[in-house]
């Protein structure tokens, strides 16, 4: 695999960069030159690394026309997500920790505020930079920083409700903004929806229109080289029947569709609209997700995510694994209920790969719905799909489910409507760091009335949640499950339905019970064999449910251990909490019971390996291990 230092490529006009304003003093020629370095030093850099590459590749010409002619950090360039910033990283001050990135202590893979002045605004979930650009704007015309603000956004992007509302108000306001639409019909998936349809015919006719400049007569607007484009466009405008466009309609100048590889239209482009513009713009460039490394473009994601590679095949590290993954572990389960159950429907936002139901989509592509970037959405359009008599697993991301979150009190729970929400990457993710962590689900869904929450210990348990899940028409019902792989314990054939509100007894012991709440199963059990060697002999449960607690279990063993210990993969407010709600409401604790919760700190963990997160949260052995002596009022002697 490609070591550090080989294959850096040479990058003489590079090297002279080493912050925005170097681009100045660079002719067209040179920036061209740029561009091609740039986009060698970044497939460089991820191929060290892993990360987000595809999208970076098709942002590179456009990074380096957005700092040729805007003045960051005066103006602020916002990107969108943020996963297409490495090329824009590079140039700004951060090239010399380029390898370093998604790494513990290194760059973030995402904008970040705290890293650089050049991160005006932080992303990592997608959307809402023109809300942020906007804002910007707004706090310039009142006396706030001055420069303009640019929104880069994505076409996936575009689709989320959260873009259209930012529109709406931007349209409004019509100060002076920019918004990028970068193009390049790709969000991680093939995009779906009628605004992606809607968008590929704004170009499909021919590569540049400017509708509402040519309507006007305002050919003039553009610069010269830009001009006779304009005037073709203009004659294919009389044989459309569109009006306008729907930026158009929101009150913006739409511009484009523009080759956002090609600086000979983009940087006199900038330049003018840079010059004139007085309200807001929006400028369309059409790109290709992946552009100018081949196993990149060849790829099905286009290269959106990568792990290590080699340079010259494209080949990927693997990672060594003898256990299937948890999320397909859920994928073959939802399958498996769906083949004997018609009434099983699966939503994706944008995540069919990610969340496995691209597996679901090949056996039942009639009832798998991708709807793009749109949590709330998803949320709500299960709740009609499970008024309407079907059974939806809406699937998500934990911390895209933050999205939703209005959605699932107000459309799902209240109205008691049996939606299933199978929670993927719960718990600290590893390298996409805090915007990612899946922290806060058990503590804001285990908190809504008629809420069951279950999270699965291991992979075989995974399997019973979903048969579970399928089975349970009463009401709500999520389980969550971590990113990665299991624990490769013998699988089940079939799932069985779990008993709702019911835990299991892993290990009996006494003095000390120790309460999981999903995967840290396996870390409790390895810190019981370190207490069973100083005489400790800890009882293990595997609670299952957050909501509703298993309170006969949790009650016994109050009554029959002189501490307990919770632990969860979640912050304050979830299973631990209710379970000292319960110990609290029943006076368990007038009685001297001793009790501890182990869950995430009240900080933001910044990205790192998965291992290494929860070494930081002391949630691994040897801090169960120590919480155990701890309560039991053990010096913790050094081990021999
Ligand atoms: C709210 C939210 N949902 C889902 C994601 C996962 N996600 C990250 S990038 C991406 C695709 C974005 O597509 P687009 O905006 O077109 O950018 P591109 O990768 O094509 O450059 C998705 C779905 C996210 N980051 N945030
Ligand atoms: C940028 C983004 O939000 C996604 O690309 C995310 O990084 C995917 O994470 P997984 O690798 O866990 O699917
Ligand atoms: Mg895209």
């Amino acid at each position: 695999m490609t070591d550090e230092t080989s294959h850096r490529p040479a990058t003489p006009i590079l090297d002279r960069v080493h912050l925005p304003s170097d681009l100045k003093d660079l002719t067209d020629r040179e920036l061209r030159q740029l561009a091609d370095e740039l986009r060698a030093e970044t497939v460089s850099a991820v191929s060290v690394t892993g990360g987000h590459l595809g999208a970076g590749l098709g942002v590179v010409e456009l990074t380096v026309a957005l700092h040729a002619v805007f003045d960051a950090p005066r103006d602020k360039i916002i990107w969108d997500v943020g996963h297409q910033c490495y090329p824009h990283k590079i140039l700004t001050g951060r090239r010399d920790r380029i390898r370093t990135l998604r790494m513990e202590g290194g760059l973030s893979g995402f904008t970040k505020r705290s890293e650089s002045a050049y991160d005006p605004f932080g992303a990592g979930h997608s959307s809402t930079s023109i809300s942020a650009a906007l804002g910007f704007a707004m706090a310039r015309e009142l006396g706030g920083d001055p420069g303009d603000a640019v929104a880069v956004i994505g076409d996936g992007a575009m689709s989320a409700g959260m873009a259209f509302e930012a529109l709406n108000n931007a349209g409004d306001l019509g100060k002076r903004l920019f918004v990028v639409l970068n193009d390049n019909e790709m969000s991680i998936a093939p995009p779906t929806g009628a605004l992606s349809r809607y968008l590929t015919r704004l170009y499909a006719e021919g590569p540049f229109q400017d509708l509402k400049a040519v309507a006007k007569g305002a050919v003039g607007f553009l610069p010269p080289s830009l001009q006779e484009g304009a005037r073709r466009a203009k004659e294919m405008l009389k044989g459309m029947t569109v009006g306008g466009t729907l930026f158009e309609e929101l009150g913006f100048s739409y511009i484009g569709p523009v080759d956002g590889h090609d600086l000979d239209q983009l940087l006199p482009l900038l330049r003018t609209v840079k010059a004139r513009a007085t309200g807001p713009v929006l400028l369309h460039v059409v790109t290709r997700k992946g552009k100018g490394y081949g196993p990149a473009e060849r790829a099905a994601d286009k290269g959106h995510a990568t792990a290590k590679f080699d340079v010259h095949t494209g080949a990927q590290a693997k990672a060594k694994s003898n256990a299937p993954s948890y999320t397909s572990v859920f994928a073959r389960a939802l399958v498996d209920q769906a083949s004997r159950d018609a009434r099983i429907v699966a939503v994706t936002a944008a995540m069919p790969d990610g969340t496995g139901l691209n597996l679901f989509a090949e056996r039942f592509p009639r009832r798998c719905f991708d709807v793009g970037i749109a949590e709330q959405h998803a949320v709500t359009f299960s709740a009609g799909l499970a008024a309407g008599g079907m059974k939806p697993f809406c699937a998500l991301y934990s911390t895209f489910l933050q999205r939703g979150y209005d959605q699932v009190v107000h459309d799902v729970a209240i109205q008691r409507l049996p939606v299933r929400f199978a929670i993927d990457r719960a718990g600290l993710v590893g390298a996409d760091g805090a915007t990612h962590a899946g922290a806060y689900d058990i503590a804001f869904l285990a908190n809504l009335p008629g809420m069951v929450v279950m999270a699965a210990a291991d992979e075989a348990e995974l399997v019973h949640m979903v048969a579970t899940a399928a089975a349970h028409d009463e009401g709500p019902i999520a389980f969550r499950y971590p990113r990665g792989e299991g624990t490769g314990v013998e699988m089940p054939e079939r799932g069985e339905v779990l008993e709702i509100g019911k835990g299991r007894v892993v290990a009996e012991g006494k003095r000390v019970a120790i309460l999981s709440f999903g995967t840290r199963l396996a870390e409790v059990m390895r810190a019981r064999e370190a207490l069973l060697a100083r005489g400790i002999t800890p009882t293990v449960v595997d609670a299952r449910f957050a909501k509703p607690l298993d309170r006969n279990l949790i009650l016994r063993l109050a009554r029959t251990h002189e501490a307990l210990i919770t632990i969860e993969e979640g912050a304050v407010g979830g299973f631990g909490s209710l379970v000292a709600q319960l110990l609290s409401d029943e006076g368990v604790f007038d009685g001297g019971l001793r009790f501890r919760q182990m869950v995430l700190p009240d900080t933001f963990i910044d990205h790192a390996s998965p291992e290494a997160m929860y070494r930081c949260a002391r949630m691994s052995a040897p801090d169960i291990e120590a919480k155990v002596l701890d309560v039991l009022g053990v010096a913790l002697a050094k081990r021999a």
